[in-house]
């Protein structure tokens, strides 16, 4: 693997030339299709989109290393763009830990973020949130950083802190997931841009904000999140929420209306559809390929 041409290489470079860097939320590798085409340079799998989308399942710790790998490796291999995952607590002690980072950069992943929740985390965005002691996720950090096999790959540590034990426990968590070795620092359910303010004075790595919806977060803008000094601003399940409000009204004209004349038009068209996937140029090589056999 070429170092310079990694993953977490071109992750890095994306940080360094956005401030903040906007990374977005793709579900899936059609989705990762459609954010590339709005412009996006860095993208983001979901832990709580992996267990709902895929799993029909609350976002409480239940999916495994492979259930993600699997959604992260079908995302790489379908763009370029640097992939930020999101491995909850790692999935086990020391040794899982390792072997999550190395598959994860075997797939191509350019980041990942590790969180200091106990195993049975919860949203980050939810009540009742237990962390493991500072020890603890310190040695969580520690055991990801020495099972890197790619040095640009990204370590980024997650603190839950602030909700349960305030927001100087929280800065002083992320100095020492930091000093363990941690890259970047995911700063989760903060409330004011006063408090990311706190976090990027005292965090001499880029952090990163967690922009989603109905949660303890304001949306602030990228200007506002800009002037505070924050380095990446996440949107994990923008796109996701708002396609399954689509759903649900297609689904409900369909059955009840008994056709779908009336959300017809806010489908793609298969038109846009072929034009996302490159279709016809697929269809051209598949026709040249067979004349050529036919000669
Ligand atoms: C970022 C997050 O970890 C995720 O899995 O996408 C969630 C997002 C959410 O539930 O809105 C979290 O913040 O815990
Ligand atoms: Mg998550």
């Amino acid at each position: 693997m070429s170092q310079i041409h990694s993953a977490g290489a071109r992750f890095r470079q994306a940080v360094a030339a956005e401030q903040p860097l906007q990374v977005v939320g793709t579900i899936n590798a059609y989705t990762a299709l459609l954010a590339q085409r709005s412009g996006f340079k860095a993208l983001y799998l979901s832990g709580a989109g992996v267990a709902n989308a895929s799993f029909g399942l609350p976002d409480l710790g239940i999916t495994t290393l492979n259930d993600v790998l699997t959604d992260a490796s079908r995302i790489t291999a379908s763009t370029d763009l640097p992939l930020l995952v999101d491995i909850d607590t790692g999935w086990g002690s020391a040794f899982s830990i390792a072997r999550t980072i190395k598959e994860m950069t075997r797939a191509g992943v350019a980041a990942v973020h590790i969180e200091d929740q106990v195993q049975a985390k919860r949203c980050g965005h939810r009540p009742n949130k237990a962390l493991v002691s500072t020890d603890e996720m310190v040695d969580r950090v520690k055991a990801a950083v020495d099972a890197k096999i790619d040095s640009e790959f990204v370590l980024m540590a997650r603190t839950d802190a602030h909700a349960s034990e305030g927001q100087q426990a929280a800065i002083d968590r992320a100095c020492a997931y930091v000093e363990a070795g941690a890259d970047m620092i995911f700063a989760e359910a903060l409330h004011t841009l006063e408090d990311y303010q706190a976090f990027t004075r005292a965090v001499h790595v880029p952090v990163l904000a967690n922009i989603t919806e109905f949660g303890k977060t304001p949306l602030f803008t990228v200007e506002q999140l800009r002037a505070v000094g924050v380095g990446l601003v996440l949107y994990p399940l923008s796109a996701y929420r708002a396609m399954s409000a689509a759903a649900i009204e297609v689904y409900d004209t369909i059955r009840q209306q008994g056709t779908q004349q009336a959300v017809i038009d806010k489908m793609q068209t298969r038109a846009e559809l072929y034009e996302v996937l490159g279709y016809h140029t697929y269809e051209q090589k598949l026709d040249a390929l067979f004349r050529k056999e036919s000669n």
